[in-house]
């Protein structure tokens, strides 16, 4: 294939930053929210993530692509970020296991990138000034148009994107002679999390994003699961009405991220743009019930309201964020519902939070209540 990393590319941010470096992957242009994430590794389960869908990611590691291409290092089956900024972009990779470079990768998914980026920098910049829309482009070299296009770009805030990364026609993952049946709705599921589903002997069926309860329940599932996902939660007005309808049923619930801020919404809590998001693999968080510390796996722009978690009489807080005191996690007071707005299936990430899913069995098994 070729080579085209040599060629010069420009990065335009909404407040007028422009940085220059050289074109990675696909020649062309994107846009999009930037975001950066500082996790030190799984670059490749990040860039898959449906919950990156609409956003350019920054990677705060240094190298990028230098351990390759592996096939199953995915957490759905294309790549979903808009594009990628980066400061050292490795076509040439180590690890045997790998079956393509970097490059090839993101010419075959179309993925445009920039690299030589002084990521340090430019994510000091997004730290202090907030989210922002972004374009890459190694096509277009007058900053104007660059300008004029990146104006047309929505902002996230508002901006309902689940429906377009979800399945488009319900599927079953794990095996049928499991013990317990979830019901999942599908935001922009990881397939990591799918993965733990089926270690703890639970068969799932996952259901396009504005599959109403009605159809779910005709499966006869015995828990409910609301997956993470992009965009922003306060414009699914449909999967607010879902998860509704799900806690009036009275089964198990369990939420992760985006799933979390929906089941807030749910209690008739407000979900809110955070400044910056959390994205990255090391945010501490206190599980307040259990008096303990979890490193875990982060990626929301989006928060729950604090102050309307604490003055609901619905829910109690089960998680809190010890870096910014944000809401890690809720459950709901009379039901078997519970969510936490960080990622136990944590892919990449360290693993200390993967005890929820066993939670969740537990629950759905009647040996947990509050
Ligand atoms: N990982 C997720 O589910 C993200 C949820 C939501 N889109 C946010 O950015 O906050």
């Amino acid at each position: 294939m070729t080579n085209y990393t040599k060629l010069p590319a420009i990065l335009l941010l909404a407040d007028g930053t422009v940085y220059h470096g050289k074109a990675a992957g696909k020649i062309g242009t994107t846009t999009g929210e930037i975001c950066f994430n500082t996790g030190m590794t799984g670059y490749q389960e990040i860039f898959t993530d449906p919950s990156y869908f609409g956003q350019i990611m920054v990677t705060t590691n240094a190298h990028i692509g230098n351990y390759g291409i592996h096939k199953e290092e995915i957490e759905s089956d294309s790549i979903k970020i808009a594009g990628l900024v980066c400061k050292n972009y490795s076509i040439g990779y180590s690890r045997k296991e790998a079956s393509e470079s970097i490059q090839d990768y993101f010419q075959d998914e179309n993925i445009v990138g920039i690299s030589d980026i002084d990521t340090r920098a430019l994510v000091r910049k997004i730290r202090d000034q907030g989210a922002m829309n972004a374009i890459i482009s190694s096509e277009i070299t007058d900053i104007e148009e660059l300008k004029a296009k990146l104006a047309q770009v929505p902002s996230m805030d508002g901006l309902e994107l689940s429906s377009q990364v979800s399945t488009k026609e319900p599927y079953f993952y794990g095996s049928p002679d499991a013990t317990y049946k979830v019901a999942t709705l599908d935001f922009g599921i990881k397939k990591n999390t799918l993965r733990n589903f089926d270690q703890r002997d639970l068969y799932v069926q996952v259901f396009p994003a504005k599959t109403t309860f009605e159809e779910m329940d005709k499966w006869g599932a015995d828990a409910y699961f609301v997956s993470n996902g992009p965009g922003d939660p306060s414009a699914m007005p449909y999967a607010i009405e879902t998860v509704k309808q799900i806690l009036a049923s009275d089964k198990p619930l369990f939420g992760i991220c985006l799933g979390h801020q929906l089941l807030a919404q749910a209690n008739g809590i407000g979900t809110m743009k955070m400044f910056n998001g959390h994205r990255g693999l090391n945010h501490p968080v206190k599980n307040i019930i259990k008096n303990h510390c979890e490193v875990t796996s982060q990626n929301h722009g989006f928060g729950v309201i604090p102050e309307e978690v604490r003055k609901s009489d619905k829910v109690e807080i089960t998680h809190i964020n010890l870096n910014d005191q944000s809401i890690e996690g809720i459950r709901v007071k009379g039901k078997k519902a519970f969510s936490v707005q960080y990622h136990p299936e944590s892919s990449p990430g360290p693993h200390d939070s993967r005890y929820l899913f066993d939670d969740f069995v537990s629950l759905i098994k009647g040996e947990l209540s509050w």
